[in-house]
């Protein structure tokens, strides 16, 4: 029998709430150091047939989150997810890492911190609510964290309350055998099954962010050495993770088996070592791109001899990396999944031309800022003109919460204005990376009527989305995606545009090749390659 749990993902404004339903035990069942000779699957996936039989039965209902009071214009959109950053062998390691922070601020904007190591071998934090030049506004925090080795985090939270700054990472912890820090992109989905064993066998949780689970995972585990210690804790782990560990003298990177989420490392000439999650914040502080973390690998930098180690944390399991960090999350300047992000950008525009062309049209226009590349492919393989048809004010914060709707209308156009000489009297196709509530599609159509446009026609570079993600992003309720409600003609006319294609599936597929099988799509397919697991009460019986 399974136990229904909860899993709280609150934020100041629309949240979600997983009500994750799958069965799963575990065992103690450690030996130590085995993973370099003979590493083993984890025993805490979706369990046996019956269990995920159950699972997927009960998936829509779990992937129907509950839905907090809506701010309508704060939350509308997929927001991002988490950014990590670590260095190891510079004397400058935490203003690198808050540099780097700055550079993946775009993953996260709710909470940033840094942990570093000092001289003495003591773990410091510094953390905050908001942006990370917020946080760090006063330079004696950043001051106060010198050393040669630390790691970074900013925050947009999938479990956990947003506006809790317990939950802001990296979080710090002291453990028998010395401090841990752990900075985590990713989500959990057995989170609340383990929280609940640990909670029954006494532990005492800090935060409610589902990364919590595995620090104490760390610290109860029966192995030795710490390297033992995390691949005990990342067995037990269901869902998307990639990882930074760091202690007195180590940083451990680690990426979940099937590599949802996306984890580099590079190097500095000063030979210091650096992980990051996109190349973007590597190139910033002049760290050479050298490889991917690869799906289930722990890589451990040791600071005292600069030596590094490479450790198998499962044996292969299918990729399944984020096809959305390519469409929408990632910086167009970073490489991800070892693609250069506009480039897969270019080829979803250029797809979706072949696919749905617009004969006819004037100019072709992007929504920005992600639609841009998208909309330079379309261009291109249109033999359309390409102009900035639309100015994005990068000042407006994301939130308006005002009082009336005339108001909000006008705080719309606070943040996007159409430029009338590219727009008034023209066919306009305006083609976006993805549609999701599809309020910046009716909000964009609108606003181009009003500036004289004779025809608006929207592309999207992408599939309707009709799942929400479980692997790290925080995506609107399966109730609140337009393409669940809705066939494509009631899209269209619920945003007002003449016409409205997306790029089909089997079209995105094609764009990857062979390689489209390494890609998890479940927002689009609703295939989700790991299904949460439930608490089993037998098995917390038994422990
Ligand atoms: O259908 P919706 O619910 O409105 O969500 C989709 C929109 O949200 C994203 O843009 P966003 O403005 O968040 O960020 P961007 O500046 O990176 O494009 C995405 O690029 C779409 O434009
Ligand atoms: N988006 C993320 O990667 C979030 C990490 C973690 N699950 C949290 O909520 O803090
Ligand atoms: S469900 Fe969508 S957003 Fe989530 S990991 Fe899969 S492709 Fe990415
Ligand atoms: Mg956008």
């Amino acid at each position: 029998m399974g136990i229904v749990a909860a899993a709280a993902a609150t934020t100041a404004t629309s949240r979600l709430l997983y009500r994750y339903a799958a069965a799963g035990s575990d065992r103690h069942n450690r030996h130590h150091l085995r993973y370099y000779a003979s590493p083993y699957p984890l025993s805490l996936r979706c369990g046996s047939g019956r269990r995920e039989a159950a699972a997927r039965a009960l998936l829509p209902d779990r992937v129907t989150p509950f839905s907090y009071g809506v701010d309508e214009d704060a939350d509308d959109h997929p927001r991002e997810e988490c950014g990590v950053i670590g260095v190891v062998g510079d004397p400058d390691a935490s203003s690198l890492c808050y540099l780097g922070l700055q550079k993946l601020q775009h993953r996260g904007e709710e909470g940033a911190g840094i942990v570093a190591v000092g001289g003495d071998g003591k773990l410091k934090s510094v953390t905050g609510l908001g942006l990370v030049a917020d946080v760090f506004a006063d330079p004696s925090r950043l001051a106060s964290l010198p050393g040669p080795a630390a790691i970074g985090h900013v925050r947009y939270s999938t479990a956990g309350a947003a506006a809790s700054l317990r939950n802001v990472q990296p979080f710090l912890a002291g453990y028998r055998f010395g401090q841990v820090a752990v900075a985590h992109n990713g989500n959990l989905v057995n989170y609340q099954a383990l929280r609940n064993k640990l909670e029954a066998r006494g532990s005492i949780f800090n935060t409610s962010s589902d990364t919590e689970v595995i620090l104490h995972l760390i610290a109860t585990s029966l192995s030795r050495p710490l390297l033992a210690r995390v691949c005990d804790a990342c067995e037990r782990l269901a869902g998307a993770y990639s990882l930074l560990f760091l202690t007195a003298d180590k940083l451990f990177a680690v990426r979940d088996p099937h590599g949802f989420r996306p984890l580099v490392m590079g190097r500095r000439r000063n030979g210091a070592v650096v992980f990051a999650s996109e190349t973007c914040a590597l190139d910033l502080i002049d760290a050479t791109y050298e490889r991917e973390v690869e799906p289930g690998e722990v890589v451990v930098v040791d600071r005292r001899d600069m030596s590094v180690a490479s450790a198998c944390l499962v044996p292969h399991r299918p990729r399944r990396a984020c096809v959305f960090e390519h469409i929408y999350f990632s910086l167009p300047n970073s490489v991800v999944f070892s693609h250069a992000v506009h480039e897969r950008r270019t080829a979803f525009g250029q797809a979706l031309a072949e696919e749905s062309p617009a004969p006819g049209a004037d100019v072709v226009i992007p929504v920005p800022d992600s639609g841009f590349y998208a909309a330079l492919g379309f261009a291109r393989a249109s033999g359309l003109e390409f102009q900035q048809g639309l100015i994005r004010w990068h000042y407006s914060g994301r939130s308006f919460i005002q009082p009336t709707q005339a108001i909000r209308d006008l705080a719309v156009k606070l943040k996007l204005a159409p430029v009338r000489g590219v727009i008034t009297g023209k066919s306009v196709v305006v083609v976006d990376d993805s549609l999701v509530r599809g309020t910046t599609s009716s909000k964009i159509v609108r606003l181009l009527r009003d500036a004289g446009a004779r025809e608006v026609h929207m592309r999207i570079a992408s599939p309707p989305v009709v799942g929400s993600c479980l692997y790290g992003i925080d995506t609107p309720s399966e109730g609140e995606l337009i393409s669940n409600r809705m066939d494509l003609d009631g899209v269209r006319r619920e945003i007002g545009s003449d016409s409205l294609a997306f790029l089909s599936l089997d079209k995105l597929h094609s764009i990857y090749g062979e390689e489209s099988g390494n890609y998890c799509d479940a927002c689009f397919s609703r295939k989700y390659p790991v299904l949460p697991t439930l608490a089993d009460p037998a098995a917390e019986l038994e422990d």
